[in-house]
C-alpha cells in the first residue's frame, strides 16, 4: 500500500528522483543576498541509468550532487531513492558512492588498502582481497595492489578513486568532476574507460561536468544546466540533433545562429560551413556566402580554419591540412544542412 513516503509511481521508476529542488546558500555576512545553487529542478535517474548534469562553472551542478549525497541541506523540494525520500537520511546512510576530482585517496594505505576502505568490518579478509582484486581488474590495474599511491600517476590515482568508490557495491555512485584534473588526452581516454567501467558493473551513475564531449561519452542520458535551473534533459543524439534554446545549443558547442522561418533559429556546429572551392558537397548547397579566414590551427589529421562569413560572424571550417588558405584570404562557404540543428521558437 502507498504510504504518504512511497506512491504507485515511484514503485514503478526505482533509482533517484530529484523533485523541485531547491538548495540555497545564506549570506556570509548580513544584508547580503541568500545564492539560490538550485532553482527547482526535477531529474531521474533510472535504475543502472548513467546521467550526466552539463553546464558551466556557477550553474549548480555540484550544489545538486551534493544535496543528493546529503552534503548539502535541502531548502525545498524532495529526492527520492528507490519511491523512498532521502532528505532526512544522513550520508552514511544513503549507501552511495562518491568520487570528486581529486581522488581524495590515503597517501599513507597502499592502493589494495584504498580500495578495501569501504569494505573493513563488512566481510571476512579472504573476500575483501577478492573483492579488491576483482575491482583493481575492472579499473585495469591488475598487479597494483602493493603500489604506494604517491607513485601513482594522476590517471592511475583516479581509477584507485573509482576502484574505492565501487567496491561496497554503492546504490547510485555520485561522480562531481572525476576527470577534470587530468590533461586532455587521458581525459578523453579515461571518459571511454569510466563508461565501460560503469556499464560493466551496471552501476546506477549521476556524473557532473562541464566537458560536453565528457558528459556524451560517459552518460546515457544528459541535463544541461543554466544558472541553477535544468534546461533540457535528452539522449547525446537527441540533444545534439534537438537542442531547445539557443543557450542549449551553444553550451553543447553550437558557434553561430541563422534566422530561419517564422520564430525558428538555425544552429550552426562547426564545420557547418565549407569553403566553396576546396571541399566536396559544397557545390550541392545553394546557400553561398563571403567569407574572410582569420586563422587556421593544425588538429589530428585536419586543419580548423577560423572565418569570418558575412552577415553570422565568426565560425570554424575544417579543410585538409595541405589546403589551408593564408589570413586574410576571401573566400566564398556552402551550408552544409547535415551540420545544423533548427530550434523552434516559443509557440
Ligand atoms: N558553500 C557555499 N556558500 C555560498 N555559495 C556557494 C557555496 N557553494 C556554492 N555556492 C554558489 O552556488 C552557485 C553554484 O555553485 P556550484 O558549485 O553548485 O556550481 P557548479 O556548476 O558545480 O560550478 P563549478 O563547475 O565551478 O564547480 C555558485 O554561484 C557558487 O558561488
Amino acid at each position: 500500500m502507498a504510504t504518504s513516503e512511497e506512491t504507485p509511481d515511484d514503485a514503478r521508476t526505482g533509482g533517484l528522483e530529484v523533485r523541485d529542488l531547491v538548495v540555497r546558500y545564506e549570506p556570509a555576512r548580513r544584508g547580503d543576498d541568500a545564492v539560490v545553487a538550485v532553482d527547482g529542478v526535477s531529474l531521474e535517474v533510472r535504475p543502472g541509468e548513467v546521467v550526466a548534469l552539463l553546464g558551466p562553472s556557477g550553474c549548480g551542478k555540484s550544489s545538486l550532487l551534493r544535496a543528493v549525497a546529503g552534503l548539502e541541506p535541502v531548502a525545498a523540494g524532495d529526492v527520492r531513492w528507490a519511491g523512498r525520500s532521502i532528505v532526512r537520511l544522513p550520508v552514511h546512510r544513503r549507501g552511495f558512492g562518491l568520487m570528486f576530482q581529486d581522488g581524495q585517496l590515503f597517501p599513507h594505505r597502499d592502493v589494495a588498502r584504498n580500495v578495501a576502505y569501504g569494505l573493513e568490518g563488512r566481510m571476512p579478509r579472504a573476500e575483501r582481497a577478492a573483492r579488491v582484486t576483482e575491482l583493481l581488474d575492472v579499473v585495469g590495474l591488475h598487479g597494483y595492489a602493493t603500489r604506494p599511491v604517491a607513485t601513482l600517476s594522476g590517471g592511475e590515482q583516479q581509477r584507485v578513486a573509482l576502484a574505492r568508490a565501487l567496491a561496497p557495491r554503492p546504490a547510485l555512485l555520485l561522480l562531481d568532476e572525476p576527470l577534470s584534473a587530468l590533461d586532455r588526452g587521458l581525459r578523453e581516454r579515461l571518459a571511454v574507460d569510466l563508461r565501460e567501467v560503469l556499464a560493466t558493473t551496471g552501476t546506477t551513475a549521476l556524473f557532473v561536468t562541464h566537458d560536453h564531449d565528457e558528459a556524451f561519452t560517459v552518460a546515457d542520458r544528459v541535463g544541461v544546466m543554466g544558472s541553477g535551473r535544468l534546461l533540457q534533459v535528452g539522449t547525446p543524439d537527441d540533444l545534439w540533433h534537438h537542442p531547445a534554446t539557443p543557450e542549449v545549443a551553444r553550451f553543447l558547442g553550437y558557434e553561430a545562429f541563422l534566422g530561419g522561418h517564422g520564430s525558428t533559429v538555425v544552429a550552426l556546429a562547426p564545420g557547418a560551413f565549407r569553403l566553396a572551392d576546396l571541399q566536396q558537397g559544397a557545390a550541392d548547397s545553394d546557400d553561398h556566402r563571403a567569407a574572410v579566414v582569420r586563422g587556421a590551427s593544425f588538429r589530428k589529421g585536419h586543419t580548423e580554419v577560423s572565418l569570418e562569413v558575412e552577415g553570422v560572424g565568426v565560425v570554424t571550417a575544417f579543410v585538409p591540412w595541405d589546403r589551408v588558405p593564408d589570413p586574410g584570404t576571401a573566400v566564398r562557404v556552402a551550408l552544409d544542412p547535415r551540420q545544423t540543428a533548427q530550434i523552434h521558437g516559443p509557440r
